[in-house]
Formats: C-alpha cells, structure tokens, sequence
C-alpha cells in the first residue's frame, strides 16, 4: 500500500451520538495510483460519504489512515478539493468571483495577480463557462453551477479531485454533458479522482476501476472493479459493446443480488437468532 499515491488503510469509522453507536465502515483499504478514476458505489447509507470525507479530512476516522503523497491527512488542504452534490458557490458572488476567491487563497504568494487572473479564466474556459464570468449563481442553471463548481475544485490543482455525486442533481442530458467534459478534462489533465455515484453507467463509463461497498452498518469493500476500457470512451458505440455490458452487469449483480441477498440473511439471521450481526458478502 505504501507506494500508492492515496492509501486509505484499514480505516474504521464509528459514530457516537447520544449514547447510540453506529458503526458505518470496516476495514477500509483501498490503494490509489497517481492520475487513477476510481467510482465509488454501494447502496444508499453505506458509508460512501463518510468515506470520501475522510478522505477530505473534514471527519477523522476512528481507526486507520489516510496517506496521500507520503503525508498523512488530518485536516482539510488545499491538495483535495471536494465537489458536492449541490453547488457550494457562494450566492452573493459572480461566477468568476467565486473561483478567484479559491484561487487567491491557495496561489497568494505562488502566482502573480495577472497569472491568477489568467488561470481563473483558463479554468472557467475549461467547462465551457467563459460566456458566464459575471453572472451569479441563481442567474444560471444547476449544470452550470457544477460547472463552475468543477472549475473551482481544478482550479485549486488538487492532489485529488473528491466528487461528492457531482451530477446527482442534474437532468440526464446536462448528466451526460459533464460527463463528457469530466471525461475530457481528465484526459487531459490526467487528475486523481475518487468519485461517488449511484448510477452505474455513469462509473462504468468514467472508471478506471469501480470499488463496491457492502451494506451498511459495518461496511467493507466488498468488489473492486477494473474497467479495462480504452480512452477516450464514447457512451454511443459503448451501449454496444460486450466489455461494457459485462461490466454494467457485474456492478448491478453486487448490488442487487449479491448485496441483497445478504440482507435478506442478515433479516432471516437477525429474526431467528435474536440481534446477531450480519455477516457481510466479501469479493
Ligand atoms: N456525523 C454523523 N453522525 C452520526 N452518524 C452519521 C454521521 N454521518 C453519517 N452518519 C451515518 O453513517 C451512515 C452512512 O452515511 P453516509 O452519508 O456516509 O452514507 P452514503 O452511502 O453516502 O449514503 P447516500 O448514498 O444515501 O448518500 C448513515 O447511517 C448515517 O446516518
């Protein structure tokens, strides 16, 4: 795991709220190489969040570790920016505004004003919002504040790029526009992401490799899948080929078969032999 990029080893998460216990991961391990896609999905509750916050390092794991590039993560840093579900941008500050005020802080001292300037606009220029710099947030549409979102978080030159179901918001048609240009920006950046989806086209067709969480509570890494696709991948001619489809059908199987069929156990286990713990499905 060492010579990883981003290792999550053995990390644990429990929480503790008012007396009652919740143990939300187990044993998490999980080894990432410098300029990896790695999609997240499991079913909901599991634990994904919790896992790619701790990631962030705006929740520390019970037990266990998070190392990226030779350093342990405690805190958040400007070397893993997050993009939410729902926008973050702030209202009252235009579109260009918004990134400028990431990107003054994390190149204060590493970049002019005139090359701050100048990369604020690159990044913009790079999700297509260059025609948008001076409108706010509630004068575009929710795609857009993704992609403004995105260009923030790229803008930053994060280590790792974390997206929280960046497109879970968005139509199907503005879904498949920022996925094509996620997919574009990162062939040519070649970024680290770890990406959290519920929809499995979507982590087939951007993945390098899709990690499955078992249910919850006490969740592991139950598979992990290597999308041996070549680059740049085309959704259209995708849809027919057999590679994609096999690998569409494995993700669905571990979700909806081999994931409930252990929850159908733990339910029969738990009815017969009082509250016993489940005993989870592992690769
Ligand atoms: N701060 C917290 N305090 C207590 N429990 C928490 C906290 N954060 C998360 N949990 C619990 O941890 C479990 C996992 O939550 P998490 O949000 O990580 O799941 P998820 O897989 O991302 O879910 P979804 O797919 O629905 O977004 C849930 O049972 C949740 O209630």
């Amino acid at each position: 795991m060492a010579s990883h990029y981003l290792s999550v080893e053995q990390v644990d998460m429990t929480f503790v709220t008012k007396g009652a216990t919740t143990n939300v991961l187990k044993e998490i391990d999980l080894g990432v190489a410098k300029g990896e896609y790695i999609s997240i999905i499991g079913h909901s509750g599991c634990g994904k969040s919790t896992l790619l916050n701790i990631i962030a390092g705006l929740t520390s794991s019970t037990s266990g570790a998070v190392i990226l590039d030779g350093k342990e993560v405690n805190a958040p840093g400007p070397d893993r920016s997050v993009v939410f579900q729902n926008h973050s941008l702030l209202p009252w500050l235009t579109v260009y505004e918004n990134v400028a005020l990431a990107v003054n802080k994390t190149f204060a001292r590493s970049k002019t004003k005139a090359e701050r300037h100048a990369w604020i606009l690159k990044n913009l220029e790079m999700v297509g919002m260059s025609h948008a710099l001076n409108k706010r947030p509630s004068e575009i549409s929710g795609g857009m504040k993704q992609r403004v979102g995105i260009a923030r978080a790229l803008a930053m030159e994060p280590k790792v790029l974390l997206l929280d179901e960046p497109f879970g918001a968005l139509d199907a048609l503005t879904r498949a526009h920022l996925q094509e240009e996620v997919m574009r920006i990162q062939d040519e950046l070649g970024n680290t992401v770890i990406m959290i989806t519920h929809d499995v086209d979507e982590a087939v067709l951007l993945s390098d490799r899709i990690v499955m969480l078992t249910n919850g509570p006490s969740a592991r890494i139950g598979e992990i899948l290597e999308i041996d696709l070549p680059r740049p991948r085309n959704r259209i001619t995708l849809a027919d080929d057999p590679r994609y489809n096999r690998y569409r059908q494995e993700v669905l199987r571990f979700l909806y078969e081999k994931q409930r069929k252990v929850e159908h156990l733990a339910e029969r286990r738990e009815k017969t032999a009082g509250a016993a713990p489940a005993k989870k499905a592992r690769a």
